[in-house]
Parts: structure tokens; sequence; C-alpha cells
């Protein structure tokens, strides 16, 4: 395993949020976060970069306890997590968004990005803060790839996108998941859910309460009845 949460806790103040998330992630794996909102699938990641430290439990990476150290070190080992909103500089162009956070070492190089998103090469002189939300989307997973990370997490990269762009996006993560690259994706959508994962975690009130692999979460009507609050009848 590349990644695993074991009975981890975590808290916004006094406040007891993550009452024990158990995850295993592996490597080239794509595996998802679901649950209804509020359920503690974004408070997860934050606890897997360090954001909201887990105050129990403990999160491996590649067989070496982060559970403690700091934000930018478990960014240094690969971890990388593209966050909700984004956060594009909008002052800058798609191409300096792009290398200003590359590193040297990366596997990723500007030419492999504009390979998988092509409309971003379109868009190369184009400031950030002019792009649609699908290319902001775009560019924020392409800046992630120029950190070169080892496990890739996004929150929702799909939310609020138009179905056309939709698709384009859920081919390119395909696309990079071939590459070898492990990916865990939070998603309120199922089919793009179970277009690309391996693996489901549904997550209710801070706890994993059901896992399972895509072909038993297609055929599981009353799970996705149950803790998603999917109307099947509709
Ligand atoms: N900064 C914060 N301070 C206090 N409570 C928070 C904070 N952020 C989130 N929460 C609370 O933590 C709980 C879990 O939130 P979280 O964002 O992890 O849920 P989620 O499953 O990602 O759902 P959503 O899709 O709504 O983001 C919610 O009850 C939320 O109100």
């Amino acid at each position: 395993m590349i990644l695993t949460l074991t009975d981890v806790h975590g808290f916004y103040g006094k406040s007891h949020i993550l009452q024990s998330i158990n995850i295993n992630v592996a490597a080239g794996e794509v595996v998802t976060l679901l649950g209804r909102n509020g359920a503690g699938k974004t408070t997860t990641l934050k606890s897997i970069v360090g954001v909201v430290p887990a105050q129990r439990g403990k999160i491996m990476f590649e067989g070496e306890d982060i559970t403690c150290i700091p934000t930018h070190k478990i960014a240094e080992r690969g971890v990388c997590l593209v966050p909700e909103h984004r956060g594009i500089f909008k002052l800058l162009t798609v191409e300096e968004n792009l290398t200003m956070s590359a590193k040297r070492d990366s596997a990723w190089k500007l030419d492999d990005i504009y390979r998988i998103f092509p409309r971003l090469k379109e868009r190369r002189n184009n400031g950030g803060g002019h792009l649609s939300g699908g290319e902001q989307q775009m560019l924020a997973i392409g800046r992630a790839l120029m950190t070169h990370p080892k496990i890739l997490m996004l929150d929702e990269p799909v939310e609020g996108l138009a179905p056309v762009i939709v698709d384009e996006i859920v081919a390119q993560l395909k696309l990079i998941n071939a590459t070898g690259m492990t990916i865990l994706l939070i998603e309120q959508n199922l089919e793009v859910c179970t277009q690309l994962a391996d693996r489901h975690y549904i997550i209710e009130q801070g706890r994993v309460v059901h896992c399972a692999s895509n072909q038993e979460f297609l055929n599981d009507d009353a799970v996705k009845d149950r803790y998603l609050g999917v109307n099947l009848a509709a």
C-alpha cells in the first residue's frame, strides 16, 4: 500500500469530525471517497496533508509515518492535494501557473501537460483569470503534476462543470492514471466515480462505513440508496 490511514481521528476545535477513518490505497489505484455533504471527506484529505492533523490514529505514506510531520514536508514526499477551489493565480498566465511550482526533477514537463491538456497549450499565454471553470480545473491538475506527486488527491474536480467538459476531464484523469499515478478522489458524480475508480470508500459522520470494489459497488443498489441517497427509482 502506498497510503494507509488507520483509525484516524480529527477535530475542528472541539468538534470531533473524523471519528475513525480507515483507508488503504495501493500504488497505481484510483480510489474514491463517497458520502453525503458534511460526512468528512474533505477533512480526511486535509488530515492526510496535515492541514487538519490527526489527533489519533496513524497515516503511513510509502512505509513512512507522516501523521505528525508538517504539511510542507508531506508535500515534499509527493502527496499533492488539488483543493476544491483550485487556487489558480489569476494574474499569471497559464504557462506561468504551470512553471512556478514545477520541480526540476519532476517526470512531468510542460510538454507532457500540454499533451494531456491541449486546451492549456492553446491558452498558454492567457491569464489564469480568463479561463473557464473546466480550464481552471485542468490547470490546477496540470500544476499539481508539475510538482512531481506520487499521489494526486482531488476534491470534487468536476463539480459545476458542463457534461462535455466532465467527459474531457475524466478522459484526462484516465490518461494520468495510465502513467502509473495513484489517485484519491472525492466526487459526488457517481457516473464519474464508477468510470474512473478501482475501489470506493463510503464515509458517514466521520467514519468509513463501507468499502467496495467498483464492480461490487455498481451492483449494489442498496448501498447507494442507504449511504448516498441516490434515488434509484427516479
Ligand atoms: N473549518 C471548519 N471549522 C469547523 N467545522 C468545519 C470546518 N470545515 C468543515 N467543518 C465541518 O466538518 C464536517 C465535515 O466537513 P467536510 O468538508 O469534511 O465534509 P465533506 O464530506 O467533504 O462534505 P462537503 O461535500 O459538504 O464538503 C462538517 O460538519 C463541516 O460543517
